[in-house]
């Protein structure tokens, strides 16, 4: 899997290719349905497949104080997705001048253009463009026009509840991790970076680390936690306080 940083990288996709579309925060059992259909489809026609996201969250770009704490980090996602078949991960870069991008403007320069798209694979509910203008009946509608096939991925539920990203903090936020990780089809974790704390646990036997992790991302409700660590290749039995 290749990765590719939208502004970074000015390099075009070289072979025509099938694109997977949304922000993809989480990559829960949804997601990876539509990824497996994307990769799955894409090699059916010969075609390169590629997830087309954005390295930030539109939500945290256009409604800065409406904050929307992540579940997937870049490189987590870049982890998830590496053994999984798909060619590309593109990481484009949503800004307010972006989000000003009508939604046939989208699909003519960056579907078309860009990516030379054959195939484009959504979620039942995704909308792209200026205020999310664009839904499925337009991606279908241009697909004709293009010259480019629309898989629309109907809702992956559990229990008869939607699968969302959404959903999924809001478990992670009341502590209900249980759910979380059904939903995610993983066991949810956080990754961060050990410091020096007081040591306290050294002196009762247990040994502590107190773990510094990257502010955007979504943590569990305060509470003690029964975890596995993972540092240096070695996991450990391990318990969590979080607060
Ligand atoms: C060209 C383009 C412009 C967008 N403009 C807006 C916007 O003005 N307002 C907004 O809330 N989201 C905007 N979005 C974000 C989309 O509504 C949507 O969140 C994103 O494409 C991911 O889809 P998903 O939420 O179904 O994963 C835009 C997306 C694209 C591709
Ligand atoms: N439960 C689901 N079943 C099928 N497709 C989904 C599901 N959840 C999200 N998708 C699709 O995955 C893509 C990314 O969605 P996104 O908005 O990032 O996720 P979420 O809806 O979980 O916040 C979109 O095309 C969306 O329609």
């Amino acid at each position: 899997m290749q990765v590719i940083y939208g502004d970074q990288d000015n390099t075009k996709v070289k072979r025509d290719s099938g694109v997977g579309l949304g922000n993809f925060d989480g990559l829960h059992i949804g997601h990876m349905t539509l990824i497996n259909t994307l990769i799955n489809e894409s090699k059916k026609l010969g075609i390169d497949s590629v997830v087309y996201t954005f390295s930030k969250h539109p939500e945290n770009i256009l409604r800065k104080k409406l904050n929307t704490p992540i579940i997937t980090t870049t490189k987590k996602k870049i982890e998830l997705l590496q053994n999984t078949g798909l060619d590309y991960l593109y990481f484009d870069d949503f800004d307010e001048a972006f989000s000003r991008m009508k939604p046939e403007d989208f699909i003519k320069d960056i579907l078309f253009n860009k990516l030379k798209v054959k195939l484009a694979v959504t979620g039942f509910d995704y909308r792209f463009g200026y205020k999310g203008q664009g839904d499925v009946r337009l991606l279908k509608g241009a697909g004709e026009e293009y010259g480019f096939g629309v898989i629309v991925v109907p809702p992956v539920k559990i229990d008869e509840h939607v699968i969302s990203s959404t959903s999924i903090r809001q478990s992670v936020t009341k502590g209900n991790i249980e759910k979380a990780n059904r939903f995610l089809g993983r066991h949810f974790s956080i990754s961060g970076t050990v410091t020096k704390g007081r040591r306290v646990g050294n002196t009762i036997g247990f040994p502590t680390a107190n773990i510094s992790y990257y502010d955007k991302i979504i943590l569990p409700h305060t509470g003690v936690y029964i975890t596995s660590t993972l540092v240096e290749n070695k996991i450990y039995n391990s318990v969590t306080s979080i607060g």
